[in-house]
């Protein structure tokens, strides 16, 4: 079933903690819904969005809000709601995706991460608590066709204390790309946060002295991926 009164869902899972920027270590429950309009070479929900590698028929649930909202408040007692994709803000302009936000924040602090191509609607700005945009680097490689992972002017007039920047980076010159970026956003440092990317221990290893680093230099953020060093790249967590 796919009509008006649904969002896709690709899963819904807690208790876990957020494993990546300003929250880092919050109990938190996520739903991460279907689709995306980047295509990031190195994408760790790529079972939301590619068509070629995954049956997105078979990945994706439409689910009700109400229904969503209530399996998403049942796994975890308390802590936060992490609503990310997929690129969730694909949905703000719907009926569904208004009601969901209203269950949750009734319930819960809601934080929404985002690739940064869309700018959040009224709905999204008055129920978020936290808006974690993640804008891509050239690391991301080149996404197909004509995505284009710029943010829109727009955010300049809501980058507002409860947004915040969250930049994956492959080393010391992506860090100083993301503060150059913040900066042309007039996003303050103490709202920046760099962290390395990677989907195994190893990786992220290798990369987190050299990331910690280069943000302690610039004055901004830096997270781990604390999920990661706890599960892996297990899907759940
Ligand atoms: N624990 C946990 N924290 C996360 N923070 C961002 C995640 C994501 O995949 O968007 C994520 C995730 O998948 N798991
Ligand atoms: S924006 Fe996020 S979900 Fe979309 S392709 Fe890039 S990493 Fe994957
Ligand atoms: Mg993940």
């Amino acid at each position: 079933m796919s009509d008006g009164a649904t969002l896709p869902v690709a899963e819904v899972f807690g208790p876990t903690v957020q494993g990546e920027g300003p929250a880092a270590g919050t109990l938190a429950t996520f739903i991460r819904l279907s689709g995306c309009n980047l295509s990031c070479g190195w994408c760790d929900t790529p079972y939301t969005w590619d068509a070629t590698r995954y049956d997105l028929r078979a990945t994706t649930r439409h689910v009700t809000p109400r229904d969503l909202a209530e399996q998403a408040l049942a796994v975890t007692p308390g802590g936060i709601v992490v609503v990310t994709g997929g690129e969730p803000l694909l949905q703000q302009d719907r009926p569904p995706w208004a009601e969901l936000l209203r269950e949750l924040a009734a319930a819960r602090p809601v934080h929404i991460e985002t690739n940064g191509t869309l700018v959040p609607n009224s709905v999204t700005l008055a129920a978020a608590s936290c808006i974690v945009v993640s804008p891509k680097l050239p690391n991301a490689g080149g996404h197909r066709g004509h995505q284009d992972p710029a943010m829109p002017p727009a955010w300049r007039e809501i980058i507002t204390d409860t947004v915040h920047l969250k930049v994956v980076c492959h080393g010391a010159d992506d860090v100083r790309q993301a503060v150059t970026l913040a900066e042309s956003l007039g996003c303050p440092p103490a709202r920046v946060w760099v962290m390395p990317e990677g989907r195994d221990q190893t990786t992220l290893a290798s990369r987190w002295p050299v990331i910690a680093d280069a943000a302690a230099r610039h004055g901004i953020n830096a997270t781990h991926r604390l999920h990661v060093l706890a599960w892996g790249d297990a899907r759940g967590h």
